[in-house]
């Protein structure tokens, strides 16, 4: 049995999916805090439980026979995270504290984990490769680095061995156009830009047109989140092989801009998008690309659908099937 902490979040949502179609049983426990249940395929068995609820979790744990666990419940908003850093030290990393507590007393050893690019803070050379220093510029990326040292010291006591995945910049949606990324508070640039052609965002801000990049805008790494968990599936199985906790990057290896972004969604869309050139969102470095030679070598990962049209045309998909999301 695979507990999917998180799984009816956007991210974890996909993961069910695809370890039910690739024939595991899986549990998810799921706060419902930003999650949505009608996400969470029904083969899955579904607990409404904080991770924080120890006594909840234990439940769960003497319930199922729990293999491995891939751990998706945080909160992920790096502006959030600036105005209240104490939430993201209390959801994530007193989180990881109670599981990890729980995975020791219940004998289970196997993590995968999902990490950030934002560990890494504003790269000095790109691609970023695992061996670049981590000095996270925000307390988003600060609490996931601060839960990777827990999962490492927790191998070294107790043999908890841990697969932490770096992501970068996930978007994209399963082809069913069933599930997707459906945030209450969007934040993420792909949803943000396709509000406009669905008509509920008269424009997109950019966020600085002024950085030292070739058409003066960010550039970021998207990788599709099909892409992402079929990452996660070989990591359950490099650690079911034996083998000793790891950290990988997931990213395709190309940037695109948002200014590119915006001009492939209005091609996708056939719909005109009306932008704004806004000042820099603070804490935002110019580049962040991933070297992601280190999960192709070890998982033999293989990112299919890295041109940013595909990941634009599933994500579009996903909306216009659910334009007020779930
Ligand atoms: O309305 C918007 C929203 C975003 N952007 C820009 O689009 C790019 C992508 O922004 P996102 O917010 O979509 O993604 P981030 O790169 O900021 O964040 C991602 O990478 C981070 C690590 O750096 C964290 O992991 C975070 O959870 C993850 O979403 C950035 O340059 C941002 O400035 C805009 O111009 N306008």
């Amino acid at each position: 049995m695979i507990l999917v902490l998180g799984g009816a979040g956007y991210i974890g949502s996909h993961a069910v999916k695809i370890l039910i179609e690739s024939g595991e049983s899986v549990v998810v426990v799921d706060n419902l805090e930003t999650g949505h249940l009608a996400s969470v395929n029904k083969k899955a068995i579904f607990y409404q439980v904080d991770i924080r609820d120890e006594e909840a979790l234990t439940a769960v744990f003497e319930a199922h026979d729990i293999e491995a666990i891939l751990h998706f419940s945080a909160n992920s908003l790096v502006g959030e995270s600036c105005e209240n850093p104490l939430k993201y030290f209390e959801n994530n990393v007193y989180g990881a504290n109670v599981l990890l507590k729980v995975m020791r007393d219940h004998d289970v050893k196997k993590i995968i984990f999902s990490s950030t690019a934002a560990v890494y803070g504003e790269p000095k050379i790109v691609p970023i490769t695992e061996e670049s220093e981590t000095l996270p510029t925000n307390p988003y990326g600060e609490s996931k680095l601060m839960m990777e040292k827990m999962f490492k010291w927790s191998d070294a006591a107790h043999g908890i061995k841990f697969v932490s995945l770096r992501y970068f910049n996930v978007a994209g949606a399963d082809k069913s156009g069933d599930i997707g990324e459906a945030h209450t508070v969007e934040t993420h640039l792909i949803p943000l830009v396709l509000q406009v052609p669905l008509g509920k965002r008269e424009a997109i801000s950019i966020y600085g047109d002024d950085y030292p990049t070739k058409d003066g805008t960010c550039i970021r790494d998207y990788i599709h989140v099909i892409d992402l968990i079929h990452a996660h599936l070989l990591a359950l199985n490099y650690l079911r092989a034996g083998n000793e906790s790891n950290i990988f990057n997931l990213g395709s290896g190309s940037g695109f801009s948002v200014k590119e972004v915006i001009e492939v969604a209005e091609e996708v869309t056939g719909k005109p998008i009306k932008t704004l050139i806004a000042p820099r969102r603070s804490g935002d470095p110019s580049v962040l690309i991933a070297s992601p030679e280190k999960a192709k070598a070890i998982l033999k990962w293989e990112p299919k659908h890295t041109n940013v049209r595909e990941i634009i045309e599933d994500a579009w998909r996903f909306h216009i099937n659910k334009p007020n999301g779930y």
